[in-house]
Order: C-alpha cells, then sequence, then structure tokens
C-alpha cells in the first residue's frame, strides 16, 4: 500500500534539501527563509509506494499568509499518513513551536532533528531519547545536506504510517470549508480510537478548558483530532468556529469557557494557548538541550562585522565591487566580446592577434592613399585573412552565410537570416558567459547567507523612500541586465513592495545603455572627457534618482499605498553551499536569459528585420536594397516614425529618424547606436567614433538640450523586449505589464520634455511656448505627488494627534 510522507518544518530548515536526497529532484535550495512557496511531490527513491510532499515553511498553522494556507490545509487534507516535522536542531526552541500545533493534529508524527552537523560543531547536546520521550513521538537525526540519518528518518516514519492508532485522517468535519479543511477520506482505523492523550501538557486551568470544550464538541471530530479542534475553538479561530457548524448554545457555552479562563489568566485566549505552549517547551529544552559555554557562535562573529552599522555597507560595496569587476570586466571582457565578435560575429583570433592588428592598420593606412585603392581594386593589395596570423575560427554567421550561398538561398532570405535573426539572437546569446560568471558569484553570496543580511542592510537606506531592503538586490542586478534583475525580485514576498520594484528597477542603466551614454557624451562633448566626466555619472544618478522619485510618487497612490513591508528576515547561519545548489541556481537562471533569447527576442528580431527592409521604393512594395544610401528612408520603419514622430516633437527630436531609433531600441539598446549608424550611413562605426557623434548631433538638430533628452527618453523609458517579457512572467498579469510600460514610458517622456522645454529654454535654444507651459504643469504635478502626504496617512497623524491631546 502506498503511504504518503509530508515534510513539513520552519523556513530555511532544510525540508527541500531532504526532499531532494529523499526523491533524487532538483528543487531550489536557498540559504534564507521562503524558498519554497507551493507544495512539491515526489517519490522515495528507495521505495516507489512511498509518496513524499515537500510543503512551504512555516512558522505556524493559522491561516495568514499563502505559505501558512498552503501547509496547513495539506496537512489537514487527511492526505498525509505520517507528518514528518523538520527542526533545526540548531534552534529548537523556535522550531518547537510548530511541532506542538502539528501535534495537536493527531496525525502520526516523527520528528527530524535537522542540521545536526552544526549542532555537534556547536558542541551542543541533545537528549533524543527524553525529546521523544516528552513530544510523545518518534525523534531521528538529521543532517540532510549530507543526507545524513535520512534513511532511518524515512524507516521510522513509515513505521509510525503503519501503526493502527492514532488517526485523523477522517477527522475533519464534512462541512469544512475547501480552503481550510478539504474533504477528509475515510479511514477504518479511527473508529476505535481513543481521544489523544497529549505527551506535552499545558497548565491544568487550559487543559482543563480544552477538556470542557472538547466535551461540547463531541463526536463531531474524530477523537485523534478533538484536540487541535479544542484549541482552534479556544482561540476563536473563525474558520473553524464556521467548519463546525455548532449550535448557538454550544457556541455561548464555549464563549463563556474562553472568558472565565481569560478573566482568571488576565489575559486573550490566543496569548495564553501561546503562552502555555512557550513555557511547555521551555521545561523540554531545559531537560534535554544542553548548550556548549561557548560564547558566540562563527555565525555571530561574521554578522558582528558583516551587519554592524558603520563597516556593513562599505564591506558589502567592496564585495559587489568584486563579483562586478570579476563578472563584467574580467569575464566580461575575455569572454562576452569572443562571443560577440568571435562566435557570433566575423571570427576569433586567439594568437598572433598583435601581428594582425598591424598588418590590418598598414592595410588601412594604404586604403587612405589612392595608391592603395588603386592597387586594391587591382587585386594587388589584399584585406590580410585573421586565418593566416594564428589559431583562429570562423563566427556563426560567416559559416551559416557560406552554407546559405552554397545552396543559392534568396538574399532577402539571407538577409533575415543573417542580419535578422541570428544578429538578434546572437547580440543575447552573447552575453551568457558574463551571466553565468555573475551568477555564479551571486549563487554563491545567497547560498552561503551573505544575501540575506545585504537586504538587512539595505533596508536602513531604502526604507525612508518608501522602500524594502529586498528591492536593493534587483537593482544592482539591473546595472548589468534588466531581464536577471526583474526575475531576482521573487524573493520580495509583499505584493506591493514586489510590483513597485519590477515597475521601476529597469530604470537603472543596463549594459546595453552604456553606449547610448558613450554616444551621448561624445555627442555633446566632441571627445573632451577631461572637460564633461561628470556626464556619465550623471546618468546612473538620473535612474536612481528616477527609481527614488517613482517610489515615493507610486506610494501615494491606493495600488501602493503604505509602508514598505516591515522587514522580517530571520538571518540563516552561514555555511558553505554545495557545488550542486549553486550550480542549480546558477543554471535556473541562465536557462530561462536563453529561454527568452530564443523566444521574445527570436520573434522581434523577425519583426523590426522586416520593418526596416521592406517598403515603397518607386511606387513599388517590396525589399529594399539595402546598398542604396538612404533605403531606410523607404523602409516601412520609416512610415511608422514618421506616424509617431509627433509625440518626439515636443521632447526635441521629432524627426522620423530618431523615432525610429527609439523604436528599435525597443527589441534591444543595443540596437539604438546600430540604428543611428545606418542613418548617418557611417555603418559599424559605433559609439566612439567622431562622424557617427557629428551624424547623431545632426540629427537632433544640433541641439544640446534634445540631445540630452533623447538619452534620457531612451534610458528610462519602457525596457528592450526581452525585460518585458520578463516583467510579463514576474506580474502574472498583462494589466499590470501594460501598467509597467506605459507608466515607464510616460514617465521617461515628462523628463525628455522638462529637459528639452526647460533646459533648453535655460540654454537659450528654444522659445517659450505652449509646450513650456505644460513642461512646467508636469515638473509642478510630480512635485505635489512627491511632497503630498500619502492617503492614510492624514488620518493616521489625526489620531495620533488626538491621543496626544486625550492624554
Ligand atoms: N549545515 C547544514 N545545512 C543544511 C542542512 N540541511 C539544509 N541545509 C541548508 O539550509 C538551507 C536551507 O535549505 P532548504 O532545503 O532550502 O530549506 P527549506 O526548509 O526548504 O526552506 P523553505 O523552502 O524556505 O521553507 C540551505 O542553504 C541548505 O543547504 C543540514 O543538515 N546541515
Ligand atoms: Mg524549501
Amino acid at each position: 500500500m502506498g503511504i504518503s510522507i509530508a515534510l513539513a518544518g520552519n523556513p530555511n530548515c532544510g525540508k527541500t534539501t531532504m526532499f531532494n536526497e529523499l526523491t533524487g529532484a532538483s528543487q531550489y535550495v536557498g540559504n534564507w527563509p521562503g524558498v519554497t512557496v507551493e507544495k512539491k511531490e515526489g517519490r522515495y527513491t528507495r521505495d516507489r509506494d512511498v509518496t513524499i510532499t515537500d510543503l512551504p515553511g512555516v512558522y505556524s498553522l493559522s491561516p495568514y499568509t499563502p505559505e501558512e494556507i498552503v501547509t496547513r490545509d495539506y496537512l489537514l487534507s487527511g492526505q498525509p499518513d505520517v507528518v514528518v516535522n523538520l527542526v533545526d536542531a540548531t534552534n529548537l526552541e523556535r522550531n518547537l513551536y510548530l511541532t506542538t500545533q502539528i501535534l495537536d493534529l493527531g496525525l502520526p508524527v516523527v520528528v527530524a532533528l535537522n542540521m545536526m552537523d552544526l549542532v555537534r560543531k556547536n558542541g551542543d547536546k541533545i537528549d533524543v531519547e527524553g525529546l521523544s520521550r516528552r513530544l510523545g513521538c518518534p525523534v531521528v537525526e538529521t543532517t540532510a545536506l549530507k543526507g545524513q540519518g535520512v534513511e532511518a528518518l524515512i524507516a521510522k516514519a513509515i513505521e509510525a504510517a503503519s501503526a493502527p492508532t492514532p488517526c485523523a485522517s477522517s477527522a475533519a468535519p464534512s462541512s469544512a470549508p475547501a480552503a481550510s479543511a478539504p474533504t477528509p477520506a475515510a479511514s477504518p482505523t479511527c473508529a476505535s480510537a481513543a481521544p489523544a492523550s497529549p505527551a506535552l501538557r499545558f497548565p491544568g486551568a487550559v487543559e482543563d478548558a480544552l477538556a470542557a470544550i472538547a466535551a461540547i464538541v463531541g463526536d463531531r471530530v474524530a477523537p485523534a483530532r478533538a484536540r487541535w479542534f479544542a484549541v482552534k475553538l479556544l482561540e476563536d479561530e473563525q474558520l473553524t468556529v464556521d467548519a463546525l457548524d455548532l449550535s448557538a448554545d454550544d457556541l455561548a457555552c464555549i464563549a463563556a469557557i474562553r472568558e472565565a479562563l481569560e478573566d482568571a489568566e488576565d489575559d486573550d485566549a490566543e496569548s495564553i494557548v501561546t503562552n502555555a505552549r512557550y513555557d511547555a517547551i521551555g521545561e523540554v529544552c531545559a531537560a534535554c538541550v544542553e548548550r556548549s559555554p561557548k560564547a558566540l557562535t562563527t555565525t555571530q562573529r561574521i554578522d558582528r562585522v558583516v551587519t554592524n552599522r558603520v563597516l556593513g555597507l562599505p564591506l558589502f560595496i567592496a564585495v559587489m565591487f568584486c563579483v562586478y569587476y570579476l563578472a563584467v570586466s574580467v569575464a566580461g571582457g575575455l569572454f562576452t566580446d569572443w562571443a560577440n565578435d568571435g562566435l557570433f560575429g566575423d571570427g576569433w583570433l586567439y594568437t598572433g592577434t598583435e601581428q594582425y592588428e598591424a598588418t590590418v592598420a598598414d592595410f588601412d593606412a594604404a586604403l587612405e592613399t589612392a595608391e592603395g585603392v588603386a592597387a586594391f581594386e587591382a587585386g594587388a593589395l589584399v584585406e590580410p585573412d585573421p586565418a593566416d596570423f594564428g589559431l583562429y575560427h570562423v563566427g556563426i554567421p560567416v559559416v551559416v552565410g557560406g552554407w546559405l550561398d552554397a545552396v543559392g538561398c534568396a538574399p532577402w532570405l539571407q538577409s533575415l537570416l543573417l542580419d535578422g535573426i541570428l544578429a538578434g539572437v546572437g547580440a543575447v546569446l552573447g552575453f551568457v558567459p558574463q551571466l553565468i560568471v555573475l551568477f555564479l558569484l551571486l549563487s554563491f553570496l545567497e547560498g552561503c547567507g551573505y544575501m540575506a543580511r545585504v537586504a538587512f542592510i539595505m533596508d536602513r537606506v531604502f526604507r525612508r523612500f518608501g522602500l524594502s531592503g529586498k528591492s536593493f538586490i534587483p537593482m544592482l542586478i539591473a546595472s548589468g541586465c534588466g531581464v536577471p534583475a526583474v526575475m531576482a525580485t521573487k524573493t520580495i514576498e509583499n505584493e506591493k513592495d514586489r510590483r513597485m520594484t519590477i515597475m521601476t528597477t529597469t530604470m537603472i542603466p543596463c549594459g546595453a545603455k552604456l553606449p547610448i551614454i558613450a554616444l551621448v557624451f561624445g555627442a555633446l562633448a566632441g571627445g573632451d572627457y577631461a572637460a564633461t566626466w561628470w556626464v556619465a555619472p550623471l546618468f546612473y544618478f538620473l535612474g536612481l534618482a528616477a527609481i527614488i522619485i517613482s517610489c515615493v510618487m507610486l506610494r501615494k497612490f491606493r495600488a501602493f499605498a503604505g509602508e514598505a513591508a516591515p522587514f522580517i528576515m530571520e538571518l540563516p547561519q552561514y555555511h558553505i553551499p554545495t557545488l550542486k545548489n549553486v550550480a542549480m541556481a546558477t543554471w535556473e537562471r541562465v536557462r530561462s536569459y536563453i529561454v527568452k533569447a530564443g523566444t521574445i527576442i527570436f520573434l522581434s528580431s523577425m519583426v523590426i528585420w522586416f520593418l526596416m527592409n521592406f517598403g515603397v521604393y518607386e511606387g513599388r512594395f517590396g525589399l529594399l536594397d539595402t546598398s542604396t544610401d538612404g533605403y531606410l528612408g523607404h523602409s516601412l520603419m520609416a512610415g511608422l516614425g514618421g506616424g509617431l514622430a509627433w509625440l518626439f516633437a515636443p521632447l526635441g527630436f521629432g524627426s522620423w529618424e530618431a523615432t525610429v531609433t527609439s523604436l528599435t531600441g525597443l527589441v534591444a539598446k543595443e540596437n539604438v547606436v546600430a540604428t543611428v549608424g545606418i542613418l548617418t550611413s557611417l555603418g559599424e562605426a559605433g559609439e566612439g567614433d567622431p562622424g557617427m557623434w557629428a551624424g547623431f548631433a545632426a540629427l537632433m538638430g544640433g541641439s544640446s538640450a534634445a540631445i540630452m533628452a533623447f538619452c534620457a527618453f531612451n534610458l528610462l523609458c519602457a525596457p528592450c523586449f526581452a525585460a518585458i517579457g520578463t516583467i510579463r512572467r514576474q506580474m502574472a498579469s498583462a494589466k499590470w505589464t501594460w501598467a509597467t510600460i506605459g507608466y515607464l514610458t510616460g514617465f521617461a517622456w515628462c523628463v525628455g520634455l522638462m529637459i528639452y522645454q526647460l533646459g533648453g529654454l535655460a540654454l537659450g535654444e528654444v522659445a517659450p511656448s505652449g509646450w513650456t507651459a505644460l513642461a512646467v504643469a508636469v515638473l509642478a504635478g510630480m512635485l505635489f505627488l512627491v511632497f503630498r502626504p500619502a492617503p492614510g496617512d492624514r488620518a493616521r497623524k489625526a489620531s495620533a494627534a488626538a491621543a496626544a491631546q486625550g492624554a
């Protein structure tokens, strides 16, 4: 017969680690509380008849948070034959609180004392026999991380499940609402079950009250579960009261019992029960746990430095600097260039690069002269072939291009495949090596327990702006790429905080936006870095300021009103994470990035290619000849840009070219510079080319204010398709995705308007007009939203004032 085992316990006590060990699954394990949020089922590898269910970690069985409801419903459902209650043995007092509640359920329970490796390392001792006797259930020592004790644990669980009594699986009343107590399964062994006499007893008055309530409930519930219902009725938990369908008389009797107890103890019933539990646990621990007199554990010693008020922040900045240096500079420099220019570019030369570059420079210099050009045309001067200089391989586009040529593929299809799809998908995949390194390092920091501290440190800063410390990690990641940043918002439990973070985090300039900043920088400063060094940091500051202002403003709306959720996170013990866990966490993140490249980017690259390569030329619609100058002016994209250009006129860049540039940026921000290249007929000159700066400045009508407005708009507006796709997934709602796109684009437009109209006015580039008035109005509106009290604040202040007056 199949046996169903439920794994229940506090957050971060090792349930998923145990589950993976038992079932061979690879569910996500992280070193912070609240990793698992829904139940997962698997089969025991050594006995396929045994089903194991991993449940979200909970501190109690009260139906408040979604995780608590999932766990409580499952335990009450009658499905588990036995509950394996994992407890973090390094923190027995707190963990046993849930144990006492699980014991009340009347199901067979086996307690797993997990993390015994840490207990031994700390030099503490636990009397397992004594604990088992006092709790009235088997207790097994385990170290899930190393797979120790897990077989003995399951053997005990199977034994307990097979014992004929006690049984509570048919105990839930049939009228119980589905939300809390799904329909029970009938079980013949229960008919004769005697009322369970709890091993863990409360003070006499409480036990008397419970017995009296149990008598009123009578046989409406199975005897084994009578205690659970009696406790819940004493606590006056509405869900249970509704479920039992008691008569008005019975309810009045129970209320009288409760009031009598509350009067006698001078406390409310819920607190009385909670205190009774803690007192009982205190006695158990005093008798069974012997703490080593050692003053501080390793974790406490590390935390003294890491979470220190003065040292915490600088230390964190140093750690992050190292992570970024390794990922972006070292790995990025090594691998991303290789992936972008080698694998998805022309090819890559591993050795003899210096000699090759020198020869190319000579070749380029020769082409500058008339003789050189003549020699080149005559075939006397040949472009140097990198393959002659050392170890070289060609890029995928070259290989694919060769195949397509060989099979006589139509030029338009070649262009679609190479310039459209391969270029688009390749640009995204080119970042994969960098991301792997970044995520490996971040997963390590997460797995060892450091990230939980970071959120705690940043909370002190962020709280002032209505954001929780947990929003910081996404923003940090966003400076690399918005996609993983949006995914990282998953760890923010509070829905409002999470939505707000998703909506704003992509305002931080990501790696792909840096070329835009460089281009603007060049166009404004003409390469005079010494005099204008402040332009680039200015845009980072703009991103950060935009987030802060947005959060302060958004908090004034009902959908986001309220303070950031109080920062409650138990700081886990430090430990070296297993290689498997780090690799899994990294893969999980990289995988979604790759999947996105294969789906959203794939499709959008095709669409953009189509819009840029098709159009009406000499009265005929068709594929444009990309070798003619200004072909883009005839494309569908130009038409689209022309149609939308009026939107950007107030921002100073109302030409179809500038509009098209912003539109292609939606696919990937890298496209902005590439499009400027095509528009200025400079090809792939790149953002560092002075010709490109001049061309770009001309595109913007030579106005510095327009250039700044263009840059601000492109940095702050809706992110690339890839990030939008991720936002859609994390928001799990089309409405919120559109709200995000709308908010970001609207906000970016307003900032662009203010920069162009007001900045241009100051610089003498723009004459006052109706738009100037609108820009002033927008500025005033923003200031109003920032400084206006949040809804509810006024009421709170008024009541506080009234209370103060009354006092
Ligand atoms: N030292 C030690 N660490 C462990 C042990 N078991 C689990 N861990 C670590 O504890 C952390 C939490 O493990 P999880 O399995 O995710 O915990 P969980 O109970 O599923 O947590 P939630 O899903 O948040 O409820 C991870 O970093 C594990 O590697 C153990 O026996 N010893
Ligand atoms: Mg888990």
